[in-house]
């Protein structure tokens, strides 16, 4: 059975739009599980934060992850808190393999100053928010069996860098 391949890491490494495309060169489906949550509560995660708070958002997902488990031959792009739950992880691991996506803060930073939709940013200073949510998940995405720093790479190069880890664990053929 084909693994699942699930991208984890911090806000604005470029697991949603990295994603995609991996999911598309290996004819993959491809699960958001962010828009996955959106279409199964018709709300915006902003909305979904804002409205029902941060432990409604991190349930939603944990049923998402259950679901997702049970299927095969996916590209997953998870949020950027979704490893923090050892039992998300634990589940993903059955069949999935788990690649982090990295970047350094000025890259993220860059990456997402201009979009509103990131409700764990968008409160007080974006700066400190990123180096203090990065400090406190240090360790959280080493749960990963390969990591790619794509502020460093260009978006083929760090395609072409997963492509090449897949085949060569063959992963995919
Ligand atoms: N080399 C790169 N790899 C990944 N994303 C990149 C790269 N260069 C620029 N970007 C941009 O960075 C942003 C990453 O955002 P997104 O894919 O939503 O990240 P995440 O889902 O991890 O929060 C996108 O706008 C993407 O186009
Ligand atoms: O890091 C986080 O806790 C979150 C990351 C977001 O996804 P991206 O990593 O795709 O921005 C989204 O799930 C939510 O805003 C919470
Ligand atoms: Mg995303």
């Amino acid at each position: 059975m084909k693994k699942n391949i699930i991208l984890i890491g911090f806000m604005g490494t470029g697991k949603s739009s990295l994603g995609r495309h991996l999911a598309r060169r290996l004819g993959y489906k491809f699960v958001d599980t962010d828009s996955a949550i959106e279409e199964i509560t018709g709300k915006t995660v902003e909305q979904i934060f804002r409205k029902d708070g941060e432990i409604r958002f991190r349930s939603e997902e944990k049923l998402l992850v259950r679901k997702l488990s049970r299927r095969a031959g996916l590209v997953v792009a998870t949020g950027g808190g979704t490893v923090l739950d050892r039992e998300n992880v634990e589940i993903l691991r059955q069949n999935g393999v788990l690649i982090c996506l990295t970047a350094a803060p000025e890259v993220i930073f860059q990456r997402v100053k201009n979009k509103k939709r990131r409700p764990l940013l968008s409160r007080g200073d974006l700066w400190e928010n990123i180096v203090r949510l990065l400090h406190e998940r240090a360790g959280a995405y080493e749960v990963a069996e390969f990591t790619v720093d794509t502020g460093e790479l260009g978006f083929d190069e760090v395609l072409h860098q997963i492509i090449n880890y897949l085949q060569q664990k063959e992963y995919i053929s």
